[in-house]
């Protein structure tokens, strides 16, 4: 059975990346996905604004829902501190053996936590089954229409502390209506939007922050 896209771009990575090097697993993602075979990473432009995010929140633990290959688990896992904890939620089965190799090759393996499954099934899991406590950031981009849900999902749990940062991507496109409508008009988050393009695109895209206030 010939390979899929994403098995290409794990062979890419083997190929080309130098091991243990996060940098050049993601200069090589993002020069196969520009250059050959586009793919749903968030980006190196996007990525930068997901950098400065990340650097201002500085977690401890982190929680990515949409792992897909692993670029951005690998973006936020560079970048954290010693003790700090990566949790991804993958529901493919295909892409879960293939992000864990391109982690792997990046050299952060220790530092992010590949989790398979729905959000909504996991989300409620993560204090009991993994020992999390509050989550000082948060990227969502999985299902658009699951951000808003799993948000609340979220807070119900009691997974979001005063100063929480969520960073949600694809709010233009492909579009994340109702997220917006529901985190711009709730008080207890504090919204800012980073107008950008969609991965390897001209395509207008854009990131939301929102600051949880407790
Ligand atoms: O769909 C996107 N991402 C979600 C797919 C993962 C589904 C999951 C559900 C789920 C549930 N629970 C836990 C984990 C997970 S992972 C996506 C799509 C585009 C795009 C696609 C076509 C196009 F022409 C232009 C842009 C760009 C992006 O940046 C994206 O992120
Ligand atoms: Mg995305």
């Amino acid at each position: 059975m010939d390979q899929s896209k994403e098995q290409r771009i794990l062979n890419s990575v083997s190929y080309n990346a130098v091991k243990g090097d996060p940098e050049s697993v993601l200069d090589c993602i993002d020069k196969y996905c520009s250059q050959k075979e586009w793919a749903m990473n968030v980006g190196d432009e996007k990525g930068l604004i997901l950098d400065n995010v990340v650097k201002e929140a500085d977690p401890t633990t982190a929680l990515e829902l949409g792992t897909y290959c692993g670029y951005s688990a690998i973006r936020i896992a560079r970048l954290l501190k010693p003790k700090a904890h990566l949790f991804s939620i993958e529901f493919n089965p295909e892409f879960v053996p293939i992000a864990k190799e391109i982690i792997e090759i990046a050299g952060l393996s220790d530092k992010v936590t590949i989790l398979e499954g729905h959000a909504q099934d996991i989300i409620p899991q993560l204090k009991s089954k993994y020992d999390v406590d509050t989550l000082d950031f948060v990227f969502l981009d999985h299902w658009k229409e699951r951000y808003a849900p799993d948000t609340i999902l979220l807070e119900e749990c009691g997974l979001l502390r005063k100063g929480s940062i969520l960073l949600a991507d694809n709010i233009i496109y492909p579009g994340a209506p109702e997220f917006l409508e529901y985190i711009r008009n709730h008080k207890r988050f504090e919204c800012t939007n980073y107008p950008s393009h969609l991965e390897y695109m001209k395509v207008e895209d854009a990131m939301e922050k929102a600051v949880y206030l407790g």
